[in-house]
């Protein structure tokens, strides 16, 4: 059980920086979730804490003590590495009860030992596997093996990186629960890397977002979903994605080019892009309840997604303006193409994102109100 820092850490591979100043504290058995797009630099960072790259800047404190020319076996963390290494000529239960074996751990009585390799093949469902080889495995089987060999042996921190990556969608949902159990259980201070917003969402006590070698937000699966930084991390999390309607605001009004326009706070001028999460809006044939944030429009497409249906809305054309496109979701079958529906959600639920830099993720500055003025939304 451990502390883990990250002080200023960057990292070059050759003269590339991709790793730039990373600053973050992980708390003593806390579940930290590194989310970020394949390049981003998760892996690197998981390989900086374990000590397994050269060129490294700044520090790793882990437990209160600098890591700095530490070497990889002396700084007990575990590692699984997407790649599983597993030893080809010995049995599943032979890979878990290696790491146990090493002097290093301590010693472990043979009772000590089944227990915690029974303890780990249940949580990760292999126990009926325990004599196979891992040539015997599927690559599913072999992923929660070698996840399996990080688990079982103590350490002050786990690094996994994407280790539920090679299971189906089912098995991933019942690994991401069984996983959180695990944590809950052993309250080892955790990184777990992924690309993949539920299991960040799911899984993380706090989720750090990395973009191009930088920690663009860093906080609870809540602060991230309703206050994103960026529209970078509003973009990471939710599918269908969010909804982002450039616009001009002046005066406490945003108006977007197809017409739409909502209050704002008067500070915020110039361009700004209104978000609404597709799943946030309540979707009504015909008219909504008058309060809170509401458009009309019509279904241009409609596409079955399991029970729900995503829908694409063509806003109402008032005021001059062509009409915006917005996504939305419902589980109302009788929705179809063609059919008018108004969108309604609560002004809260309205993202406001400033900034005009050109190639550059429009910051959040807060959310949309009601209007002052008395020409409602759509105008
Ligand atoms: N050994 C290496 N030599 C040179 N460049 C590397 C090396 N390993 C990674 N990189 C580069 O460093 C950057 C970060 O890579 P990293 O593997 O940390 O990203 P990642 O977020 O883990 O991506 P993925 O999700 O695809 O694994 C990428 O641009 C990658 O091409």
């Amino acid at each position: 059980m451990s502390t883990l820092e990250l002080r200023g850490l960057g990292a070059r591979y050759g003269k590339k920086p991709v790793l730039h100043g990373l600053d973050v504290s992980v708390g003593d058995g806390e579940f930290f979730v590194l989310l970020g797009p394949s390049g981003a630099g998760k892996t690197t960072t998981l390989k900086c804490v374990a000590g397994l790259v050269d060129r490294a800047d700044g520090s790793v404190v882990i437990g209160g003590r600098d890591m700095t020319g530490v070497e990889p076996y002396e700084r007990n963390v575990a590692m699984a590495f997407e790649s599983y290494a597993l030893y080809p000529q010995k049995t599943v239960a032979d890979n878990l009860a290696s790491p146990l074996r090493s002097g290093r751990l301590g010693t472990w009585t043979e009772a000590e030992r089944a227990a915690r390799i029974e303890a780990v093949t249940t949580t990760l469902g292999i126990d009926h596997l325990r004599e196979r080889l891992p040539k015997e495995l599927s690559n599913g089987q072999r992923q929660r093996t070698a996840l399996g060999r990080v688990l079982v042996r103590p350490a002050d921190v786990y690094l996994l990186d994407e280790p539920l990556s090679h299971l189906d969608a089912k098995l991933r949902a019942t690994m991401r629960a069984e996983l959180r159990r695990l944590g809950e259980f052993s309250r080892t201070t955790t990184v777990y890397v992924t690309h993949d917003y539920q299991e960040a969402l799911a899984l993380g006590d706090r989720i750090g977002v990395l973009r191009d070698g930088r920690l663009v937000q860093v906080g609870t699966p809540a602060e991230l979903w309703d206050a994103p930084h960026d529209t970078f991390v509003a973009r990471s999390l939710g599918q269908p994605e969010m909804n982002l309607l450039p616009a001009r605001a002046d005066g406490g009004v945003a108006t977007t080019a197809g017409g739409l326009a909502v209050g704002v706070d008067t500070n915020v001028s110039g361009p700004v892009e209104l978000g609404v999460r597709p799943r946030d809006l309540t979707v009504t044939a015909g008219e909504a309840r008058p309060e809170g944030f509401r458009v009309r429009g019509r279904v241009e497409l409609a596409e079955r997604l399991g029970r729900s249906v995503e829908l694409s809305v063509r806003t109402e054309a008032s005021g001059g303006g062509p009409g915006d496109t917005l996504i939305a979701v419902t589980d109302d079958p009788d929705v179809r193409e063609r059919t008018a529906v108004t969108l309604s959600t609560e002004h809260s639920r309205v993202h406001v994102f400033a900034g005009s830099d050109p190639g550059a993720y429009a910051h959040r500055v807060g959310s949309a109100r009601p209007r002052t003025d008395t020409e409602g939304e759509q105008r």
